[in-house]
């Protein structure tokens, strides 16, 4: 029989990081709140919180986030939380307000699925924003275009999409009317951890509740083994799927700003792009107003869209600035917004 924590994805964790631990003394995060947690324990699912020496030794995000292993001691009938494991994956966001800092929103995740609905959540550039930054956190990116039930132009905007994003897996499904997600159950791994992000609205909690089937139990999470009525407000949360996978759900994330330390990341994204710029002239070609740039010829032939484009250098930019690096931050000066602006105005006066 597995035991609850391998259901959790112990045994997959260990094969990435390897620990001679035993199940007692470890836990997941299941949900945060505050400076409470719901710990998956050997023993069930129990509350938590962090030893005072945690707490206060350690910046916002080496605290314990939902996904993230830790160590624990036993406390009754709850539990201290001692150290955080090594993560071998985070998805963070840049603090509103606040240039580089980093809040996290989940760690050990193995595959993100960004659901955006067809209705008026549609908007191609924040998807190519939020692929953007799940390829510099490294983490695998599947997009589910979602409500294919009442939309009218389903075909024209998933080419654009798989086109705008051809590494990107697209997958149409109608979370309401339970299309397409067996397909999603397919291709998801046991153990293996799955997060979705997307806009409030997007039919996040729709999906969950088809995936869990029967087994929704979304308002009564909180182990009857605290003996708390406590209500969940987090909007974190980890579950165990009956297909032996887990599923974060991140209910209410509006806001989804660059955390990238990569620009390589961006060029990944934009593949388009990607493969002009190995025709420039110059290797370290910018892009912006160098002889012989494959990119800014494709633009001006119409081969390559000026809205991509500007996605492109808009996230360039903030990949940019929040580099820590010297040399990305000499490249960033350029006023890139005018320079669209002036290459769209050359573009209007060759067609008039
Ligand atoms: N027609 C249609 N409506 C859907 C579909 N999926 C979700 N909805 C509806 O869209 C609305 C929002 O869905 P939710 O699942 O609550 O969206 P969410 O992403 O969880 O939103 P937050 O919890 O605010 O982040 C609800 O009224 C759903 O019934 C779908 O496939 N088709
Ligand atoms: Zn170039």
């Amino acid at each position: 029989m597995t035991s609850i924590l391998q259901q959790y994805g112990w045994q997959h964790y260990c094969q990435k990081h390897a620990n001679n631990l035993t199940e007692d003394t470890i836990g997941r995060i299941k949900s945060v709140n505050k400076t409470n947690y719901e710990v998956v324990t050997s023993t069930g699912i129990i509350s938590g919180e962090t030893t005072g020496q945690l707490l206060y030794s350690s910046t916002k995000e080496a605290l314990p986030h939902t996904g993230d292993w830790v160590q624990i001691m036993p406390y009754e009938t709850s539990c201290i939380i001692t150290s955080v494991m090594e993560r071998y994956s985070e998805l963070g966001r840049k603090e509103a307000g606040r240039k580089t800092d980093k809040q996290l929103f989940a760690a050990n995740i193995d595959l993100a699925f960004i659901v955006q609905g067809l209705d008026q959540d549609y908007n191609p550039r924040r998807l190519e924003r939020m692929v953007t930054v799940l390829n510099d956190a490294g983490i695998e990116t599947i997009i589910l275009l979602n409500k294919a039930d009442i939309s009218t132009e389903v075909a024209d905007k998933t080419t654009e999409i798989s086109h705008n994003l051809p590494n990107t897996r697209v997958m149409l499904i109608s979370a309401l009317l339970n299309e397409g997600v067996e397909a999603i159950v397919k291709l998801m791994i046991p153990e293996h951890t799955y997060i979705m992000i997307g806009s409030s609205g997007a039919g996040k909690s729709t999906l969950l509740n088809s995936l869990m089937g029967a087994q929704m139990q979304k308002t009564n999470t909180i182990s009857d083994a605290v003996g708390k009525g406590r209500h969940t407000t987090t909007n974190r949360e980890l579950f165990a799927l009956p297909n032996g996978s887990l599923m974060i759900d991140t209910a209410g994330v509006r806001e989804f700003g660059l955390a990238m330390s990569e620009v390589n990341a961006v060029e990944l994204t934009f593949s388009e792009i990607q493969q002009l710029t190995v025709q420039c002239r110059f290797q370290d070609c910018t892009h912006t107003d160098e002889p012989d740039c494959a990119v800014l010829k494709a633009l001006e032939s119409g081969q390559l869209q000026y809205d991509l484009y500007e996605s492109y250098l808009k996230l360039r930019k903030e990949a940019e600035h929040y580099s820590a690096t010297q040399q990305d931050k000499k490249r960033k000066g350029k006023d890139l917004s005018r320079l669209v602006r002036d290459m769209k105005r050359q573009n209007m006066k060759k067609r008039y």
